[in-house]
């Protein structure tokens, strides 16, 4: 039961751990190429949500991620025990959140660094937190998908 705050835990950690030695080691738009030319490690700020976009909107920020979190919550311990994939995904979803909110709060800033360029297109600077939500989300809706299929075939068998 406890093992999606242990996840979210480790997430926010690394999460964490990675950002702070970003902060220390890096100047900002230093940027440092690890595969040249496709996945470059390049210290970025964001006063935003994805894209950049809502600069400077902390209160929103602190609004909708304290609901995320709640309704993660919330959800876990309602649903949690059911659907092991559906606490796992939410566990990860949480450790994301948690991890930018950290920063919103005490930097007032998101730090940024995961920078790929594909094919050409250089997509928006993340972090491991942007990574954890986006793989948790996916991951959710996927288990929720399967988790249904299973209902609806228990139901075709009565
Ligand atoms: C990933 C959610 C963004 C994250 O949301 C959060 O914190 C949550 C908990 C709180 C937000 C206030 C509310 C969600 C807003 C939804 C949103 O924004 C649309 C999301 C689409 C998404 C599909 C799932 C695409 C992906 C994008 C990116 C990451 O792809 C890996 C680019 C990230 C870079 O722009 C980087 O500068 C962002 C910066 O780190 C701050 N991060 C956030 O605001």
């Amino acid at each position: 039961m406890y093992w999606y705050y242990i996840i979210a835990t480790i997430i926010v950690l690394l999460d964490q751990w990675t950002k702070w030695l970003i902060v220390r080691r890096m100047e900002i738009g230093e940027s440092i190429p690890v595969i040249d030319g496709f996945f470059h490690i390049t210290s970025h700020r964001n006063q935003g949500a994805a894209w950049g976009i809502l600069q400077g909107q902390m209160l929103f920020f602190y609004i909708v991620t304290t609901v995320v979190i709640v309704a993660i919550v919330y959800y876990l311990q309602k649903y949690g025990k059911n659907d092991k994939w559906v606490g796992i995904s939410l566990g990860i979803i949480l450790g994301g959140a948690i991890g930018n909110f950290i920063d919103r709060l005490f930097r007032q800033e998101v730090v940024d660094f995961l920078d790929f360029y594909i094919f050409n297109y250089n997509f928006p600077i993340f972090n491991v937190a942007d990574s954890a939500l986006t793989v948790g989300v996916i991951l959710f809706i996927i288990a929720t998908i399967l988790d249904e299929r299973k209902k609806g075939k228990a139901k075709n068998v009565n």
